[in-house]
């Protein structure tokens, strides 16, 4: 077989490595299943292509980003197999597991749903939303801004998604369901055999219930829309519409159904750590978050933020995109090669895992000095012009480049602006990050005090 053609990869003499530590039979999972934020950030040092065992299989970590981004735009060569055939079996046919021309299709269907004023719609009342939930704070609390920041964002998709008709209990429901299911998704995608999550565990039947229970919610609101016939301007109502480009059909119940639970499980964990993240981070550098409120207060004067404030924003994005850096919440990915092909001048066969990783990229001391500062003036104009191409990606690229990125950085700017406006949260002494790394990047529980400012 010839290798597969593919755009080409820039000139240049590529490195290629295997990563240190392998043991016997297991390879390096052992590694990559303990402590994989370390392992990862510790492969580029190897090559710009790291071989890495994962039992008898071998496996590459594309390291550079020229690689990382070969291997995002050719998406015919590196598709999406491996476990995300297994998520299509759980999550059905939606866009972020689908493939080839289907996966154009949906794209090019949905897409109109995420174009920016759109975004700006659906975005309208999320000041509103953060001033409500944290209506009841008080000085001196102590909550877990992990755990408040996913209900937040709970609130704030289910406004963005369903507009108006969902009551608080159920949205709380939601949320408890969905928890379940995004941590069931991933161990099941996860699990090699597929044998464990059939059997009747209480494990298993707590996820079994929370999908049925889930499904029946977001069902429930899809047939009351679908029943009043109203536009109500939100992302459901933009779905409902979606027509094919070139037959015209719209997309039934049960794939409006796929792509709500896919977006809910795509989007809420991974906005709300990021809100968390920043959270986190600006209570540990009071300097930053000096120059935050001094901006918030300079660009709002004591209004609400708006989508258009944003632009103005500068230095609150700068904190924002510098936790992304940080705390990716997409972590790892992966691509499975559809025929043989060479990357970084190594021919690799088809049917090979090639892996690529926001936080192996992102804690580079190549791409970025000094990658464990929080530095968020890297992203001010005149220095971000000097971040390499491809070195930060927290929402990935090409056809499968997160179609939710605009929204949920216009969430965690209005999020971030609303509640800094007027309270610090003060980190309690003794509290250590640990991030743990899951289907997305998770904070942990981060106990945080409110101050009223
Ligand atoms: C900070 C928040 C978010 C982060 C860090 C993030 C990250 C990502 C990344 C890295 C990918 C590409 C994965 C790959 O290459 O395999 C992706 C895809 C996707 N994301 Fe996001 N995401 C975020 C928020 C959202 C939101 C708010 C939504 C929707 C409401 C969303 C929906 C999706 C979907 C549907 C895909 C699949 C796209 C496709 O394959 O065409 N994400 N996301």
């Amino acid at each position: 077989m010839t290798p597969a053609k593919s755009s080409a990869q820039p000139e240049r003499t590529w490195t290629t490595g295997t990563a240190p530590g392998s043991v016997p039979l297991l390879g390096h999972t052992v590694a990559l299943w303990r402590r994989p934020l370390q392992f990862l950030a510790s492969l580029p040092a190897h090559g710009d292509l790291v071989e890495v065992r994962l039992g008898p299989s071998r496996a590459y970590l594309a390291c550079h980003p020229e690689l990382v981004r070969h291997v995002l735009l050719n998406p015919r060569v590196f598709d999406k197999g491996g476990v995300f055939d297994k998520a299509r079996q759980l999550l059905g046919n939606s866009l972020s597991v689908s493939r080839g021309e289907d996966h154009r299709t949906q794209r090019r269907m949905i897409q109109p749903a995420f174009h920016t004023p759109k975004i700006a719609d659906y975005t309208a009342a999320v000041a509103d939303d953060t001033r409500a939930a944290i209506g009841s704070w008080e000085p001196g609390r102590t909550l877990d801004i992990s755990d408040t920041m996913h209900g937040l964002l709970m609130r704030v998709a289910a406004r963005t998604l369903f507009s108006t008709g969902i009551d608080e209990a159920t949205i709380d429901e939601a949320r408890h369901c969905l928890r379940i299911v995004s941590h069931g998704i991933y161990k099941r995608t996860m699990a090699p055999l597929g044998i464990v999550e059939k059997l009747p565990t209480p494990s298993n039947r707590r996820y079994d219930r929370a999908n049925a229970r889930l499904r029946q919610i977001v069902d429930e609101m899809i047939r009351d829309r679908r029943r009043s016939g109203a536009d109500h301007g939100d992302l459901l109502s933009t779905l409902l519409r979606a027509e094919h480009p070139e037959t015209g059909e719209g997309l039934d119940d049960g794939e409006v159904l796929d792509q709500v639970v896919t977006f809910l499980v795509a989007g809420s964990e991974t906005t709300a750590s990021t809100l968390a993240f920043v959270f986190h981070l600006l209570g540990a550098h009071p300097e930053v978050e000096k120059r935050v409120h001094a901006e918030i207060d300079e660009v709002l004067e004591g209004r609400s933020p708006a989508f258009e404030d944003l632009p103005s924003l500068e230095y609150t994005r700068g904190v924002i995109t510098e936790s992304l850096r940080l705390y990716p919440p997409s972590w790892m990915a992966m691509r499975i090669t559809a025929a043989e092909t060479d990357l970084g001048g190594r021919a690799i066969p088809a049917g090979t895992m090639i892996l690529y990783s926001a936080q192996a990229l992102h804690h580079n001391p190549e791409l970025f000095p000094e990658p464990e500062r929080f530095d968020p003036e890297r992203w001010l104009p005149d220095r971000a012009k000097d971040v390499p191409r491809g070195a930060l990606l927290p929402f990935g690229a090409g056809s499968h480049k997160c179609i939710g990125d605009v929204l949920a950085l216009t969430e965690t700017a209005l999020i971030v602006a609303t509640i800094a406006s007027r309270w610090r949260l003060r980190p309690v002494p003794g509290t250590t990050l640990r991030p743990e790394p899951k289907a997305t990047l998770e904070p942990g529980p981060l106990p945080m005090v409110c101050e009223p400012r």
